[in-house]
């Protein structure tokens, strides 16, 4: 019988980096929410007794249907036997939401509900964002991602999510970190509106964006295009980048900010979304 799972974008409202451990992965605390926009993963029992991938939706052509790609690797990690998986590729591609990391998490639970194996132990092994991605709820997370503890509710918010649709390495933004040790984040507060949330984020910082705008010229470039749109309170890059959340308190000014970045931008990937 097939099951489906939802990946959702995972986005980084703040990230403090604030070490660096002695295999070169670095100790980071984050506040970690996930949006209603994401990919999704269908898994099969396999006819012929092979992992299998298929991948359509608008963003397919960017991944190769192989054993490197992510979902195949945590139907590896969950053992025998094999199934079909065919993933909706609806979130661009190394763009700090977490699209992989989602997929594989995604994938384990639609083995998972497809025939009662459980989730393996050592998922950070797939990638240091897939615990946060298996538990899909808000969260602050710490070490290298495999240290959850939970966060007070999010307020009423809405997002805009803009990515210029360029590709951005994880581990560059990393090696152009100039100081890893830096102050943790501060311990998250219940916000009791998007204003309230807004002006706590103002006292945190993502420590990958310096690094990011020096990479890449349209991070800078996304953020004035968010921060220039009306009713934003709050705009950051997320993860590793290049995608920008800008942050609102009402729903029509998340789809007017929307339409004005379209029509600035239009091969730009814009989309409205609310945390889950
Ligand atoms: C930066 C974050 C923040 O949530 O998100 P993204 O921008 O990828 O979405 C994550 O820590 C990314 O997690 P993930 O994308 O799973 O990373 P991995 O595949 O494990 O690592 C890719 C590369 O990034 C670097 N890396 C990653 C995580 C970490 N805590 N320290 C690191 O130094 C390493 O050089 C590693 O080789
Ligand atoms: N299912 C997948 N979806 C996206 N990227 C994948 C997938 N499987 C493997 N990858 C590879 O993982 C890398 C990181 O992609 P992604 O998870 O989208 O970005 P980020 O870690 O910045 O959020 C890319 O180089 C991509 O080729």
């Amino acid at each position: 019988m097939a099951a489906e799972a939802f990946a959702p974008a995972k986005i980084n409202l703040a990230l403090h980096v604030t070490g660096k451990r002695s295999d070169g992965y670095h100790l980071i605390d984050s506040l970690v929410v996930f949006a209603a926009v994401g990919d999704k993963v269908t898994a099969e029992p396999s006819r012929d007794g092979n992992w299998h991938l298929a991948i359509n939706g608008p963003f397919a052509l960017g991944l190769n249907p192989d054993p490197s790609n992510l979902v195949i690797k945590a139907g590896k990690l969950s053992g025998d036997p094999p199934a079909l998986f065919t993933l909706t590729k609806r979130l661009p591609i190394a763009a700090g939401i977490g699209g992989g990391s989602s997929d594989a998490a995604a994938a384990l639970r639609a083995l998972s509900d497809m025939d009662g194996r459980p989730i393996p132990q050592d998922v950070v092994s797939l990638g240091a964002d897939v615990p946060v991605c298996l538990r899909a709820e808000p969260a602050r997370m710490r070490g290298i991602g495999e240290d959850l503890s939970p966060v007070p509710p999010m307020p009423k918010v809405y997002l805009v999510l803009v990515n210029a649709t360029r590709h951005m390495s994880t581990r560059a933004v990393f090696q152009t970190l100039e100081t890893a040790d830096n102050d943790p984040m501060p311990d998250p507060v219940p916000w009791d509106d998007a204003a309230a949330l807004a002006d706590w984020l103002k006292t945190t910082r993502n420590d990958l964006e310096p690094p990011a705008r020096r990479l890449d010229g349209t991070v800078a470039r996304t953020i004035d295009r968010i921060e220039d749109t009306e009713g934003c309170l709050f705009a950051r890059m997320s993860g590793s980048g290049a995608t920008c959340f800008g942050l609102y308190a009402s729903e029509d000014n998340a789809r007017r900010a929307a339409k004005a970045i379209r029509g600035f931008e239009p091969e730009w990937w814009v989309t409205t979304t609310t945390p889950l």
